[in-house]
């Protein structure tokens, strides 16, 4: 199944939007590698995104960084609009886009479909919270992020449950979401992500 749309306003068409809904520490990121190495498929992550502007040093960057350093939300235009700029900078190359950690909050993905387009896949990476929290502290030891503190983390976990798991249920209706169990080895996790892209050919 290959979804193109074309995004009023915009100068391009974005085709196979796969998002990959995750708790902080689920392994989403490292999946998505996986996925672009075997796919080719643009990997666009909300966080890099946002750690991008925050390392550039810019007013917004500032402000960006105060909010992320508290495991809060980034106001929703904002990383919308990344993301959406993003996109448009390489649609035309791209074979198809991995969005990673965004929406993170059900009105986050009513506003995506507004304006770029409705995903044909989610993959739930969805790994048991005490092993978020194991790999978040083991990451923190060498991340050097701001928000891999013992605090952080807690509130990255509460909002994920309050705000984020809805974003799942919202799309199940739809019949495309793929639920990975996250709790084995990269490649055991990946062998059940490579199925589920696989399932849509
Ligand atoms: N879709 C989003 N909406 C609002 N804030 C976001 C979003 N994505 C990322 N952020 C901010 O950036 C931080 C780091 O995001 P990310 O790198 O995706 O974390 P992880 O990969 O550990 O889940 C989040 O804790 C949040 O502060
Ligand atoms: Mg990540």
């Amino acid at each position: 199944m290959h979804s193109s749309l074309h995004v009023p306003g915009s100068p391009t068409i974005f085709s196979l939007i796969l998002i990959c809904p995750g708790g902080p520490g689920s392994g989403k990121g490292t999946q998505c590698e996986k996925i672009v190495e075997r796919y080719g498929f643009t990997h666009l992550s909300s966080g890099d995104l946002l750690r991008a502007e925050v390392s550039s040093g810019s007013e917004r960057g500032k402000q960006l960084a105060a909010i992320m350093e508290k495991g809060e939300l980034v106001p929703l235009d904002t990383i919308l609009n990344m993301i959406k700029e993003a996109m448009i900078a390489k649609a035309s190359t791209s074979k198809g886009f991995l969005i990673d950690g965004y929406p993170r909050e059900v009105r986050q993905g009513e506003e995506f479909e507004k304006k770029i387009g409705a995903p044909c896949l989610l993959l739930y990476i969805d790994a048991k919270a005490e092993t978020m929290l194991m790999r978040l502290i083991k990451r923190g030891e060498t991340s050097g992020r701001s928000d891999d503190t013992a605090q952080t983390i807690k509130n990255r976990l509460e909002l994920y449950y309050k705000a984020t798991e809805p974003v799942i249920a919202y799309y199940q209706g739809r019949g495309i979401v793929r639920k990975i169990n996250a709790e084995g080895s990269v490649d055991e996790v990946f062998s059940q992500v490579a199925n589920a892209i696989e399932s849509l050919q």
